[in-house]
């Protein structure tokens, strides 16, 4: 069983006297280093100079450097860019700065496993990945609780990266929901898998396909979307709060019984091969070769599903739907 570490039991002692960096101000930039600043440790964002973000990271209090002079001012260098443009930045701007005794910390192992980026001996490298989306790392920190986290030092030059990625995870909000420890290699895989298998691509794919059955045999598209895509948040809060039993609990027998008998022939033997087959690819480093590539090459195909997966019926009556509840109809990043 994992180790888990708690809020009592961790300090920011380790980081009180450090300077860090969090390169990149997305999802998960944004929220580490806002939930950072306010939990009183010392934070620079490094930015490219034309980046839209970077007045809204001054607006939103905090002291913002070029990716170049924060790695040169900080102690701690957390890589929040996106995973496939990481090893240029790091390559060309954050390892000229390094200093012997820094620390190079990651929220995903991606770019170490698939030696993407292979840092010199004398830094500690180690990682704080929380396990949600950044936008409910920053919401839930300012209600007082936090995401769960993981933590894994791959590389101990002072001895202390194992304290510093707790104190980390603290600043982050991280300890009040629990870390727990693994290795860059079953973070970076786990988490690969979790992605495409069940939580964006498997959940995304099942929806689209159950909305377009229901669609193709004539009913009408709205109730297609509340039946295959709205209600989906609806029963997974059940589950996330209580498990599965939960959710059996709290629907009809009449969904019980058919959600048990017929749900294995849905996702059944088939998909469970498939599943098998993405766990090797991301095992095997095909898949991340696949995506560094088509990074390379600018996203040409991730541009065109994105486009086309906007072009869905189900994202175009969707956002009717949720034009007309209120609370829906938020900006993600309303924070
Ligand atoms: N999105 C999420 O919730 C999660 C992400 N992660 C990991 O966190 C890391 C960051 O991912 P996201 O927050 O999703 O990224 P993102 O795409 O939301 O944000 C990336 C940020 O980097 C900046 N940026 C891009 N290229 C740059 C460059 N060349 N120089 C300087 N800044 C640049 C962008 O302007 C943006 O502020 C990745 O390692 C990812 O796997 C881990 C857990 C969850
Ligand atoms: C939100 C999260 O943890 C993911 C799905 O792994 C990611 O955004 O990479
Ligand atoms: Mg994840
Ligand atoms: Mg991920």
């Amino acid at each position: 069983m994992a180790t888990i570490i708690y809020d009592d039991e961790t300090t920011f002692d380790a980081l009180k006297d450090k300077t860090i960096a969090v390169m990149g101000y997305g999802s998960q930039g944004h929220a580490h280093a806002r939930n950072l600043h306010e939990s009183g440790l010392n934070v620079v964002v490094g930015l490219r100079k034309s980046s839209s973000s970077w007045a809204k990271a001054e607006s939103d209090g905090l002291k913002v450097m070029t990716v170049d002079d924060a790695a040169k001012a900080a102690d701690v260098i957390m890589i929040l860019l996106p995973d496939e443009k990481q090893a240029a930045t790091y390559y060309s701007q954050i390892e000229p700065n390094l200093k012997a005794g820094n620390a190079l910390v990651f929220a995903h192992g991606f770019n170490i496993h698939y030696n993407q980026i292979v840092p010199p001996k004398d830094v500690d490298v180690f990682m704080v990945a929380p396990k949600g989306p950044g936008h409910i790392v920053r919401r839930t920190y300012t209600e007082g609780i936090g995401v769960p986290g993981l933590i894994a030092v791959y590389q101990d030059a002072t001895g202390k990266a194992r304290e510093l990625a707790l104190s980390y995870a603290k600043g982050i909000g991280a300890t009040r929901a629990g870390v727990y420890e693994t290795t860059f290699r079953e973070e970076t895989e786990t988490d690969l898998f979790g992605e495409q298998v069940d939580l964006c691509g498997g959940l995304s794919s099942l929806i689209k396909n159950a909305f377009e059955v229901l669609v193709e045999a004539g009913y009408q598209p709205e109730m297609a979307y509340f039946e295959t895509c709205h209600e989906v948040k609806l029963i997974v809060d059940l589950i996330y709060e209580g498990g599965l039993e939960r959710m059996w609990h709290s629907v009809s027998n009449t969904a019980e019984y058919g959600g048990m008998t017929v749900g294995p022939r849905i996702i059944n033997e088939e998909s469970r091969e498939a599943m098998y087959v993405a766990l090797e690819r991301i095992q095997n480093g095909e898949f991340a070769k696949e995506f560094i590539l088509e990074g390379m090459v600018n996203h040409p195909v991730l541009k065109a599903m994105e486009r086309q997966e906007k072009e869905h019926p189900l994202e175009i009556v969707g956002k009717e739907i949720r034009a007309n509840i209120p609370w829906l109809n938020k900006k993600i990043d309303d924070d």
